[in-house]
């Protein structure tokens, strides 16, 4: 649905000039929702807003539904962009209209009549539960309400695409968990595909099906949430992870231990069977466990345990050597024994 080849965005001023993307390339299929993390200046903003020319790319390409818009202009341009809808961090709404009016002024400019703008915008209002809401003004809502508005104001036109930038950096937790809700919803009712940015790795665990991590205007590591969260490649992508997870414990409570200490990872259905208790069972091993949780990556349990392993060094051995063939994915992150 969204191809990216090869896309620069370089900011030019007459003193210097400013990589805000370097070279990204990536593939967003349709009903998808893809999340794009990274710190702030690592160049997210840039990458979304040449998805729909906001910013135009210094070079290479962005095809959405077979379509270049790096080639397009003027009428086209405006053609093609009806098929992108956007949402901001602090909503752009038009403080002098109501929420029926924001909603309807983006199908006037579409050039809908008004009885088909009618029915579309109170379509829109029940599909993000704001219909006792339209006469009210933006000033008179929450923002998580403002943010519903921008939601209706960007599927006005039937877009087979949303861009969401940062639409939850500005709203409290639950506020958040609601809009995240809402979109997830949208996705699967309309298999709308959808590209967003954002900090915050929780957002990403919510709802995303693919993300890609940015620093320094590139694209470090793509790929599935569930993947990525439980095999990140990159420092910063394991910053991020640990950043909701706590995956990993402080070095100095590690090197005070004195037996083997071990990190063990179970993936999907292993997360829920019984392999640490059966260990006990057929070792001499005792155990001590220093952190453990299962945690949902949307409805996929991943859980992590480190543990603390003591005994004779062959039934250490041997324990670890089960353990790894049952998880595939220990790590002896210290070894006093
Ligand atoms: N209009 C602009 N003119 C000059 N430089 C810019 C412009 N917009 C962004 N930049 C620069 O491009 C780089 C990437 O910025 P960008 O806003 O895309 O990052 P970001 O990851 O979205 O960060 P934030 O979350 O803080 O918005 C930064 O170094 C930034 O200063």
């Amino acid at each position: 649905m969204i191809e990216v080849n090869n896309l620069v965005k370089v900011y030019r001023s007459k003193k210097k000039e400013i990589v805000g993307v370097n070279n990204v390339s990536l593939n967003v299929k349709e009903g998808e929702i893809y999340g794009i993390i990274g710190y702030s200046g690592a160049g997210k903003s840039s990458l979304i807003r040449c998805l729909n020319l906001l910013e135009k790319p210094t070079s290479g390409h962005v095809k959405i539904d077979g379509v270049d818009l790096t080639t397009l202009k003027g009428d086209g341009l405006r053609k093609a962009r009806l098929k992108i809808g956007m949402i901001f961090q602090h909503f752009h709404l038009v403080s002098s209209k109501t929420v029926y009016e924001n909603i309807a002024f983006a199908l006037k400019a579409a050039g809908k009549t008004k009885a088909k703008a009618n029915k579309r915008v109170l379509e829109l209002l029940d599909l993000v539960d704001l219909t006792d809401k339209k006469d009210q003004y933006p000033a008179q809502l929450s923002g998580g309400q403002k943010q519903r508005v921008g939601i209706a104001r960007a599927l006005a036109n039937n877009p087979k695409v949303l861009l969401c930038d940062e639409a939850t950096s500005a709203l409290d937790p639950s506020t958040t968990k609601s809009i995240l809700n809402l979109l997830k919803d949208i996705n699967k009712k309309l298999g709308l595909t959808i590209v967003l940015i954002t900090h915050e790795m929780e957002v990403v665990k919510e709802i995303c099906h693919k993300i890609a991590v940015m620093q320094n205007g590139e694209v470090i590591e793509e790929g599935e949430v569930y993947e990525i969260f439980s095999n990140p490649k990159k420092p910063l992508t394991r910053d991020f992870i640990n950043s909701i997870l706590q995956f990993d414990l402080p070095e100095q409570l590690i090197e005070k231990r004195k037996g083997t200490i071990i990190k063990i990872q179970f993936k999907g259905e292993i997360a829920e069977e019984s392999v640490v208790s059966e260990l006990f069972q057929r070792y001499q091993v005792k155990g001590n466990i220093l952190h453990g949780k299962i945690e949902y990556i949307q409805d996929t349990p991943l859980g992590i345990f480190i543990m603390e392993l003591t005994g004779e060094a062959s039934e250490v051995k041997k324990a670890i050597d089960y353990i790894t063939s049952k998880t595939r994915s220990l790590e002896v992150v210290h070894d006093a024994a």
